[in-house]
């Protein structure tokens, strides 16, 4: 079996009085592609928050290559190679393309020089070269979804986790991107990924785990759960009853 990348051991999270993660367990191997799905609200972005280190545990244990996240600043869990591309992109919209992916390429010093790293992003994205002396905040929604895995990528991380990429995007849009989650799929690349978008989910993971009110309640191989009537019911609010 491929080593452990990410571990994660009944994870709560709350803000204030709302209990979001409520006992969350799951490990990611090398090579791993898991999907996390759910409904509105189920705490998917919770999740993520709290993987990387953004929102404080209350209790359980995550840990990225047997690092406690716990102990790890943001940066230094990038640095080490775990890339978390938010909701809402967060790339810097008042800089060039190609700034942005400097800037990126700057967060991990490797050996690798900034013209080889980002003629393997262009050449992943071509149109993110077409665009290269643009500014970020003039792309269209799925260009800026691109360039924000762009940036995650360009130094070769070890897991990637995306936090719903076809928000806001259109259908062909939403291709685009899932075409190039495949392709990094495919090249090695361990992805968590979170997504409403349920048959683009299953379509691209392994294994899958539906979130249901801050708990895991189905999960298998991702072919499997996209033939699961239970799936479905879960984003209707039934997964209590029919999950279990
Ligand atoms: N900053 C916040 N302050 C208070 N409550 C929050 C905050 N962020 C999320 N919540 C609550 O935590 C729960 C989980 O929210 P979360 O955003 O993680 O769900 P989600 O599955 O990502 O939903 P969506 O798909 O709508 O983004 C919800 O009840 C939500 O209202």
């Amino acid at each position: 079996m491929s080593r452990v990348l990410l571990s994660v051991d009944n994870l709560h999270a709350s803000y204030g009085p709302i209990r979001a993660l409520r006992g969350v367990s799951f490990e990611v191997r090398e090579g791993e592609t898991v999907s996390v799905i759910g409904a509105n609200g189920a705490g998917k972005t919770s999740l993520m928050r709290a993987i990387s280190g953004l929102l404080p545990l209350s209790e359980g244990k995550a840990s990225f290559l047997g690092k406690d996240i716990r102990t790890s600043a943001p940066h230094q869990l990038a640095r080490m190679g775990m890339l978390h591309v938010p909701e809402g992109r967060g790339t810097l919209q008042t800089m060039l393309v190609e700034e942005n992916l400097r800037l990126a390429w700057e967060i991990r010093p490797t050996d690798r020089p900034f013209a080889d790293a980002v003629a393997e992003v262009y050449s992943r994205f071509p149109r993110l070269q077409e665009r290269s002396t643009q500014l970020a905040g003039n792309l269209s929604g799925g260009e800026q979804q691109m360039l924000a895995v762009a940036r995650a990528i360009i130094n070769r991380p070890q897991l990637l986790l995306l936090d719903e990429p076809s928000m806001g995007l259109s259908p062909r849009f939403t291709s685009e991107v899932f075409r190039a989650l495949r392709e990094l799929r495919d090249a090695g690349v361990s992805i968590l990924l979170v997504e409403q978008n349920v048959s683009r989910a299953l379509g691209l993971a392994h294994r899958a785990m539906v979130l249901t009110h801050g708990e895991f309640t189905l999960e298998g191989p991702a072919a499997d759960l996209a033939h699961d009537p239970r799936v479905m019911a879960s984003y209707m609010g039934h997964a209590d009853a029919d999950a279990r």
